[in-house]
């Protein structure tokens, strides 16, 4: 049987809006716009990986919230799987601190503005109705 890779990310959403990161690495990915999060370690709950990621990559403290129905192919072997988030309340301001260079929250008329990688554009899709009617 072939083990496949969970990457979990984060629709942070903060006011309406959605927290949208830049990634600076690798080379194929740089420039191209995604829910931060990363790799779901042996052992670990989707959730609880969720939240060390963002607390790596970004410096803040959140709470995984509920899953996004759905999950997505990445690259062979990697599927992504999205849960809605949010920042807790004294948690620091989030910062491009590791895998990328530029953050934006992105209200809902401006969500596609980003350009998304390829196989966020589906899971964006799925997320936006945690940023609330209207979205
Ligand atoms: N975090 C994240 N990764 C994504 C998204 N879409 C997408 O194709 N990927 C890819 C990029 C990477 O190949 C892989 C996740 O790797 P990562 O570099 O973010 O995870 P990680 O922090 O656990 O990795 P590592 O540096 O520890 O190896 O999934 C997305 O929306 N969020």
């Amino acid at each position: 049987m072939t083990e496949r890779i969970v990457v979990v990310a984060g629709a942070l959403v903060r006011d309406g809006r959605l927290l949208a990161a830049r990634r600076s690495a690798p080379p194929d990915l740089a420039g191209r716009w995604e829910l931060p999060g990363g790799k779901v370690e042996p052992g670990e709950t989707p959730e609880r990986a969720l939240v060390r990621e963002l607390r790596e990559e970004l410096g803040a403290d959140t709470q995984a919230l509920e899953r996004v129905p759905g999950e997505w192919p990445l690259k062979p072997g990697y599927v992504l799987v999205v849960w809605a988030a949010r920042l807790l309340s004294g948690s620091a301001e989030p910062a491009p601190l590791e895998d990328h260079d530029e953050l934006r929250w992105l209200t809902p008329e401006e969500i596609w503005d980003v350009d998304w990688l390829d196989q966020d554009v589906p899971a964006v899709k799925s997320a936006l109705p945690w940023l609330g009617p209207g979205a």
